[in-house]
């Protein structure tokens, strides 16, 4: 099944500080949606929105046609795969163990593993070069190698909706591009992926749509040459740039703090 995820007129306050405004959002299916923008401008609230950690004070969250208010938990986590942020290692479980807590929602309540949970779990731990791991205690993981256990965790779940909250961080060069490559043909199945990234470059580079925010709220949405102009790189992110784009594709140039 493929869904879209959509956000209507999101807004939310952390007690009297307002951090998101009014947010508009469309992630489709078969694309890669990159939420950007600079530190504290709302990403990982607006992610946090969607995957019901928090409960904005006003909005829609459309998941496929349904509204996402009239869903229960459990139809909430079958429609989603989600990697947290900074994600806190799941004490006394191995590599394999912690990845499997992504199949919860798809199992009945208290239901044993099935063979289709097994090769759906040795699968996203094959795709992100966990597999030699898989019986290592998570607590004695690299930061790289937690993040990629963050990841297969979303990716066996195999829902039609990604939310990957900086899936790049702490990885190497060699493992970004795989990730994002995976998440490219995952894209390329059906799937709808948001993503938040940091990386601009990244971003103008993986991503078919981006959504910036500022501030808490949208302030530009489309295709990253659209997106990324001069003047919203140094009003939104303070930095002096310009997005080429060459046969390889588009390509963010930074030179420095914006004047
Ligand atoms: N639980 C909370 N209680 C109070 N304020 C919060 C809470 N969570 C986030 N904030 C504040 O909301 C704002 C947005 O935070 P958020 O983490 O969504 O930003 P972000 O864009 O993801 O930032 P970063 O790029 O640094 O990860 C910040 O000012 C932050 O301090």
């Amino acid at each position: 099944m493929n869904a879209g995820l959509r956000i209507e007129e999101l807004s939310h306050a952390f007690g009297t500080h307002p951090v998101l405004s009014n947010v508009l959002l469309d992630s489709r299916p078969g694309e890669i949606t990159g939420l950007v923008g600079p530190n504290g401008s709302g990403k990982t609230t607006l992610l946090r929105t969607c995957y019901r950690a928090l409960r904005p004070d006003s909005g829609h969250l459309w998941l496929g046609t349904d509204d996402a208010d009239t869903l229960s938990r459990r139809a909430v986590a079958q429609r989603l795969g989600v990697s947290v942020q900074e994600p806190a290692p799941t004490l006394g479980l191995t590599v394999r163990e912690s990845v499997g807590l992504g199949r919860t929602p798809h199992r009945p309540w208290l239901g044993a593993e099935t063979p289709q949970d097994v090769e759906l779990i040795d699968a996203a731990l094959a795709d992100t070069g966990l597999s030699s791991l898989a019986d290592r205690d998570v607590t004695h993981l690299s930061g790289g190698e937690r993040q990629r256990v963050s990841l297969a965790r979303a990716l066996c779940t195999r829902a039609p909706i990604l939310l990957l909250d900086e899936p790049s961080n702490h990885l190497d060069l060699q493992h970004q591009i795989a990730v994002m490559d995976l998440l490219r043909s995952r894209a390329d199945d059906g799937t709808t992926v948001l993503l938040t990234l940091h990386d601009l470059r990244l971003a103008a580079e993986a991503c078919d749509q981006l959504v910036v925010l500022h501030a808490g709220r949208v302030a530009a949405h489309g295709e990253p040459t659209q997106v990324l102009t001069t003047e919203l790189l140094a009003e939104v992110f303070g930095i002096r740039g310009r997005l080429v784009i060459d046969d390889d594709g588009p390509r963010l140039v930074v030179s420095g703090r914006a004047p």
